[in-house]
């Protein structure tokens, strides 16, 4: 199994005391299947997107990721997890300004140690064909986050986790990368596990995960 999430509880510490963010949160994610998680505002979506990537630790519960438990991994084995098997697709582009965007479609495959393929048939079917000499500075927000998007899938990341990685872009555009991003996860064998408030969006993957205060409904 790429991903098997088992009783997964977090809480987080406020004035009030700890306020509970993920009850008893169960569900496994299949190489090559692709999951949304949806659920209102504050229902727990990002904070379990962020166990999965290992940026934080369940109180209790197992999170396994090809059958290693993140939270019994050392900080350089999780980073190393991180580098090596997930990709992470966020609202925030994080591109390197001082890179052109040839140099950041090609980042992460590099530091994963991984040959990122046809750079110019990646950046035809982003939409940036004519754009790889361009900076980050140079491109519009949608562009950007068609940037981010392809410099994650260029590394071929065996887990593709995404939270609003559309939510820049225009309608017609966020589909288009919506499925550019299913189809490549799906292509090279990934799982791809995407949080979305949109139902349009939702219903373009396999399957879906529903949050409610903090429970799957
Ligand atoms: N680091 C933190 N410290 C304290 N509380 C937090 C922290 N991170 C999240 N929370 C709280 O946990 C709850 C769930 O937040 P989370 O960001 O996971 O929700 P979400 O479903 O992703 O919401 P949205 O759709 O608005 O992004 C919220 O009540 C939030 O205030």
């Amino acid at each position: 199994m790429l991903l098997s999430v088992r009783a997964v509880e977090k809480s987080f510490e406020t004035t009030d005391g700890p306020q509970p963010v993920l009850r008893d949160v169960s569900f496994d994610l299949t190489a090559g299947r692709t999951l949304a998680l949806t659920g209102e505002s504050g229902s727990g979506k990002s904070t379990l997107l962020h166990l999965v990537a290992g940026l934080d630790i369940p109180d209790s519960g197992t999170i396994l990721v090809e059958g290693q438990d993140i939270a019994a991994m050392g900080d350089g084995a999780r980073a190393a997890m991180r580098r090596d098997t997930v990709g992470l697709v966020f609202q925030q582009f994080n591109l390197i300004p001082s890179l052109n965007v040839a140099d950041n479609l090609t980042f992460h495959a590099r530091l994963a140690g991984r040959d990122p393929g046809n750079i110019f048939a990646l950046a035809e079917r982003l939409g940036l064909g004519d754009h790889l000499h361009r900076f980050p500075e140079q491109l519009s927000g949608g562009q950007q986050q068609r940037v981010a998007i392809g410099r994650t899938l260029a590394a071929r990341p065996r887990l593709v986790l995404a939270d609003e990685p559309t939510g820049n872009l225009d309608e017609a555009t966020g589909d288009a990368m919506m499925a550019l991003m299913r189809d490549m996860a799906v292509e090279t064998g990934a799982g791809f596990l995407m949080v979305t408030h949109s139902e349009r969006l939702a219903a373009m993957l396999d399957d879906r995960l529903h949050l409610r205060a903090g429970r799957i409904t």
